[in-house]
């Protein structure tokens, strides 16, 4: 199976990427270069992950180790969620990843925050995060293909919109590029917002492909709210069982079958390898069907936020 998706904007984009959201700084320069060893060429970081440094080092040691050229590494940090920010975040970015551009940029968020300096990147007001109410999606849009006239990101796109909201910028839009990125995986399939990007030829990229078990975590404890296991679950351990893979390697032959990009993120070099390791078995009809089946529609959400009093909130 081909590893990479073709563009309807041109050029390719890698179905495999590595996350690194969580990743600690003194983990991620090391586990970065173990991604790209295993064959990944596409690095999903952001600004407010706060090891943006640490994630540019894997990048920089191993193409010095190898001798590869830059053009071979997909880079992706998001952060942009406000007019006037667009620019300079992404040279914060630039910066910090030590590139001269991005591969993708991604409004990270179809909510703005406002902070009270650029390292108070979750900014709370009296226990609660302070919203920029005025959040306006279609300026920002503006921004980010300014950025790209500029040089600076070779594509763009948003990151956690939902259909409606990104109906809105595709009729806005100059040129036909725009790649959301969302949670998406067995358990929340998210198939209006498949149906609405295959109709336009826009290629997913799902977060959280593995359900996210570091998420489960927190949102349990912050919100007492029951997420679902999905490494557990017991129809993706028996695909798993009946074709001699990880349930995780089921879980990304899932998506990288129908075409989705999928960005695991892990810190465990034997994990960052296995992730990469789906192109030499495929899933029958019976256990994609299977696979299908699994979707629990929003309930099914890893990521849930308290932001339902922003304008732009639009989340089941
Ligand atoms: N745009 C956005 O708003 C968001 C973007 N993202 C992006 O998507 C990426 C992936 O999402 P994320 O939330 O990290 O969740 P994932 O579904 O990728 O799960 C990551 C977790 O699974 C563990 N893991 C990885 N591989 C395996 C394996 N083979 N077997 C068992 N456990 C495994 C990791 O542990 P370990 O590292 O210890 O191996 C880590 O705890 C993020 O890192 C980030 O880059 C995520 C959320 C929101
Ligand atoms: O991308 C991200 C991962 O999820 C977090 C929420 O728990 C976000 O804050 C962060 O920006």
């Amino acid at each position: 199976m081909d590893t990479a998706v073709t563009l309807r904007c041109g050029g390719r984009m890698p179905l495999i990427g590595l996350g690194c959201w969580q990743s600690p700084p003194d983990q991620v320069t090391q586990a970065v270069e173990a991604a790209l060893d295993a064959g990944y060429r596409h690095i999903d970081t952001a600004y407010n992950y706060l090891n943006e440094e640490a994630v540019g080092a894997g990048i920089r040691n191993w193409l010095e180790k190898t001798g590869k050229s830059r053009g071979e590494i997909f880079v992706l940090p998001m952060i942009g969620m406000y007019e006037g920010g667009v620019e300079k975040f992404l040279k914060k970015s630039l910066e910090k990843l030590q590139l001269g551009y991005v591969d993708l940029y991604l409004v990270h968020a179809p909510i703005g925050m406002k902070g009270k300096d650029d390292n108070d990147v979750f900014p709370m007001v009296d226990g609660k995060l302070n919203l920029d109410y005025a959040t306006d999606l279609i300026a920002v849009w503006k921004e980010m293909e300014k950025m790209k006239t500029l040089g600076l990101a070779r594509s763009i796109g948003v990151s956690n919109f939902s259909v409606k909201q990104l109906r809105k910028i595709w009729r806005r839009r100059q040129g036909p590029a725009l790649r959301p990125q969302v949670e998406l995986h067995a358990h929340f399939q998210q198939p209006d917002m498949q149906e609405f990007c295959k109709s336009h030829n826009i290629a997913i990229t799902a977060y959280a492909p593995l359900g996210s078990p570091g998420r489960r975590q927190m949102a349990q404890l912050r919100f007492s709210q029951a997420v679902p296991e999905l490494l557990e679950d017991p129809v993706v351990r028996l695909v798993a069982e009946r074709q001699g893979v990880t349930a995780a390697q089921v879980l990304l032959r899932f998506l990288v079958q129908q075409g989705l990009i999928a960005i695991p993120k892990s810190v465990t070099p034997s994990r960052i390898a296995a992730n990469f390791d789906v192109w030499n078995f495929s899933l029958t009809d019976t256990e994609m069907a299977a696979l299908r089946s699994l979707d629990k529609g929003p309930s099914g959400r890893s990521f849930t936020t308290k932001m339902s009093d922003h304008p732009e909130f639009d989340m089941e």
